[in-house]
């Protein structure tokens, strides 16, 4: 892990500026994936975990911008600073998502074999019986029976599980290096979401894929990410290694989204969700945005932004919540992040999370 990231982003802000209001969709959030690493995004739904993926992808459409001073390395290369073309290419080869709703990426009126064949038309130059060939090989990789066959049918004509392996199928011959999965097993039953999840697996390891995984559920992310970094109003609020997370989660808002999986409480105890809802992140965040629905909350929250610090004996795990380091008092914690957070407004941007 001493090597390069492969992704880096860095202080990445995305803003929707609607009639009323700025919407911090993402507000400063930072982290890496490095090659062959299965990278987590988790929180609740408007959490900015989509706006996240598609500030990445470059996609983020009008009235959206990601903010001057935002930095996303894709293997050392600035995206941010991409002409429309440059970006179109690095989606073409580099990078590949793989969003929840798969018809989002098929397109209705051509066979499943067409939309292949194109691909590999555009990306690797193959045509004919060699495209063809290539086709079917992929829809195997995504364990697709009866491939051959398969190639000539219209997307209607596959199930939700068979139409995400053909996306996925698709998105492979792009070659991508890395790969952003938005909720691509949500959509599907428990089942036939573990054989994706199993798919994605084997294919990171055939190809040493790097990947971004976004869900809101827990228990996907128990099952697919190498670290998890918790997402809430914009902000990252938590990032451990994913044992660490699980066993030893610090933030109060991590313990509540893990105390909301089944199965996890004790026998007979309902499950458990966190009252209230993510707020809409519309004003710079000198405050704890999680404070109004914190069990554990105190003065000091409502008035002081916090910072990333370490909170366990893995130094990757860190959390922004002023209950820590646990071992300072109250009043040296409140000093420790309002010194933090003043020293990154200092910074003009980029390492906020170092
Ligand atoms: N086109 C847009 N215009 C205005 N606001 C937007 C737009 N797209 C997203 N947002 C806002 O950005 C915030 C984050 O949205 P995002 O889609 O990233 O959430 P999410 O974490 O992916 O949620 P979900 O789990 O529901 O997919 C939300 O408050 C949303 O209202
Ligand atoms: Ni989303």
């Amino acid at each position: 892990m001493a090597d390069e990231p492969v992704l880096s982003v860095s202080n990445l802000q995305t803003v929707f500026h609607t009639d009323k209001e700025t919407i911090r969709a993402v507000d400063g959030i930072s982290f890496d994936v490095h090659e062959g690493e299965t990278v987590g995004i988790v929180g609740e739904s408007g959490s900015g975990k989509s706006v996240t993926a598609r500030s990445i992808m470059g996609i983020v459409e009008s009235p959206g911008e990601v903010l001057p001073g935002s930095s996303i390395k894709f293997n050392g290369r600035e995206l941010t600073e991409l002409s429309d073309k440059e970006y179109r290419e690095v989606r073409g080869s580099g990078i590949g998502m793989v969003f929840q709703d798969p018809q989002q990426s098929l397109n209705p009126v051509y066979t499943i074999g067409n939309q292949i064949r194109e691909s590999l038309r555009i990306n690797q130059g193959l045509r004919g019986e060699e495209a063809r060939q290539e086709a079917i090989e992929l829809l195997e990789a995504v364990a697709i029976p009866d491939a051959a066959r398969r190639l000539d049918e219209y997307p209607h004509e596959f199930s939700g599980g068979m139409r995400q392996r053909a996306v996925i199928a698709m998105m492979l011959a792009c070659d991508p290096e890395f790969l952003i999965c938005d909720e691509p097993t949500t959509a599907l039953d428990v089942t036939i979401q573990a054989q994706i999840l199993e798919l994605l697996d084997e294919l990171q390891e055939e190809r040493n894929l790097s990947i971004l995984f976004i869900t809101h559920d827990m228990g996907v992310i128990a099952e697919i990410a190498d670290r998890v970094n918790v997402m809430y109003a914009g902000q990252i609020i938590e990032s451990a290694p994913v044992e660490d997370l699980f066993a030893n989660p610090k933030h109060p808002y991590t313990e509540g989204l893990l105390g909301a999986i089944p199965g996890q409480q004790a026998d007979g105890e309902s499950l458990r969700t966190i009252e209230g809802d993510v707020p809409t992140p519309n004003e710079e965040a000198t405050y704890c945005r999680f404070a109004p629905r914190c069990p554990e909350a105190f003065d000091a929250c409502d008035a002081v932004a916090p910072a990333h610090v370490s909170v366990g004996e893995d130094p990757d795990h860190t959390a922004a919540c002023l209950l820590y380091p646990e071992e300072q008092t109250e009043e040296a914690r409140v000093s420790h992040h309002r010194s933090l957070g003043a020293k990154s407004r200092e910074r003009p941007a980029g390492d906020v999370n170092e």
